[in-house]
């Protein structure tokens, strides 16, 4: 494998005093009791420390979709068959996914990237080809994959953000028995009990979901070793994941506009974040999983999601749902009026 030192770029912490002043001042002063936009307020201030200005502008989002397959369905850890990955891809590309509508809705760029879908996909636009196999290897019997193909799928991830135009990433993923592979990685990077960070997916029930939890905790005991950040995601993570967590890292470094979906992608968010902790400072968490585990991760990354839905889907929804919501924040600080220009009375005393 490459040295992580040229995989792994150095992300900086956004320190900016002056800037975080005034747009605190410029938040306070508009015509609005204090703090009375509530959360919106802590996004317009993310807003302006990640773009670097007191009247951000969000430019062209881009949605990326990663797909991949999981070695680890083959111990039947997922209520749907792994084909729906690939039937799932070609659903995103012929529009009619819950994500392809909502980013029409939206007007965000949709782009589906093969990180390792189990399948052969004819070329088109909306689709980039960035496969590192066809799947990963069953994880209950060793590494998911290799350091080097773990590697590659970093590498990857942080080419795809050159050239993308825009200033903000929303991620969304696709991959039959991906919930597996993001209880794993919580419950090695955050030190948890496998019971509490395993949920039910497509829909386990629950004598499918003890079997999950029982798969998913001899999947841990199998590597031990594998501790570290990079160990981890190899061992027991996806090629979707493994490719987000280049592109998160990437689009940091790049200072642009992270949104997060749901527990998968959080799974990615999490291994960039032990490995670069400053990568949160540019993500906006969407929303908040109805599967079991989300709510633990969100505490783990100290991150306070904008919606809760009780979605379960993935494919970037919550993302995309919670779009308009990042509009009106940098809208709200762009163009609403200070007490000074409106003419309006401040607070008594
Ligand atoms: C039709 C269909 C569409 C989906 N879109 C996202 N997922 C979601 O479900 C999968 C994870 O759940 P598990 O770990 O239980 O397999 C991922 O593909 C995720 O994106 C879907 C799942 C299905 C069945
Ligand atoms: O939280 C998610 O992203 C999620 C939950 C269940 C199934 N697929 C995705």
């Amino acid at each position: 494998m490459t040295s992580s030192s040229t995989l792994i770029p150095t992300i900086d912490s956004l320190e900016q005093p002056e800037l975080h002043a005034a747009l605190r001042q410029c938040i306070d002063q508009k015509t609005k009791p204090l703090g009375a936009l509530g959360q919106l307020e802590a996004l317009m201030l993310q807003l302006g420390l990640v773009l670097g200005s007191t009247a951000p502008e969000l430019q062209a989002p881009q949605l990326l979709v990663f797909a991949a397959d999981h070695g680890l369905t083959a111990q039947g850890v997922s209520a749907y068959p792994s084909d729906v990955t690939w039937q799932m891809v070609e659903n995103f590309l012929a529009g009619g996914a819950a994500v392809s509508v909502l980013a029409r809705q939206h007007g965000l760029a949709l782009q589906v990237v093969d990180a390792g879908v189990a399948h052969d996909f004819t070329p088109r636009a909306g689709l980039v080809n960035a496969k590192i196999a066809h799947g990963t290897a069953d994880a209950s019997q060793g590494p998911a994959m290799s350091e080097a193909q773990c590697g590659q799928a970093l590498q990857r991830g942080r080419e795809l953000l050159a050239g993308l135009p825009g200033n903000v990433l929303l991620l969304g993923e696709m991959g039959i028995g991906n919930t597996s592979a993001a209880a794993l990685l919580l419950a090695r990077l955050a030190r948890l009990p496998i019971e509490i960070c395993t949920g039910r997916g497509t829909g386990v029930d629950d004598t499918q979901l003890t079997h999950k939890t029982e798969v998913l905790a001899r999947t841990l005991r199998r590597h031990p070793d594998a501790q570290t950040p990079l160990a981890a995601l190899a061992a027991l993570g996806g090629f979707e994941i493994a490719m987000m967590v280049g592109a998160v890292l990437e689009a940091a470094l790049q200072r642009r506009v992270i949104v997060v979906d749901g527990f998968i992608t959080g799974a990615a968010v999490l291994v960039a974040a032990r490995l670069q902790p400053a990568v949160l400072q540019r993500c906006v968490f969407s929303h908040q999983s109805a599967e079991a585990g989300h709510a633990l991760m969100l505490r783990e990354l100290q991150a306070t999601p904008l919606l809760h839905l009780g979605l379960r889907l993935g494919e970037g929804s919550g993302a995309a749902l919670a779009w308009p919501l990042l509009q009106s924040a940098a809208t709200l600080l762009r163009d609403m009026a200070s007490f000074a220009s409106a003419g309006v009375s401040e607070a008594a005393q």
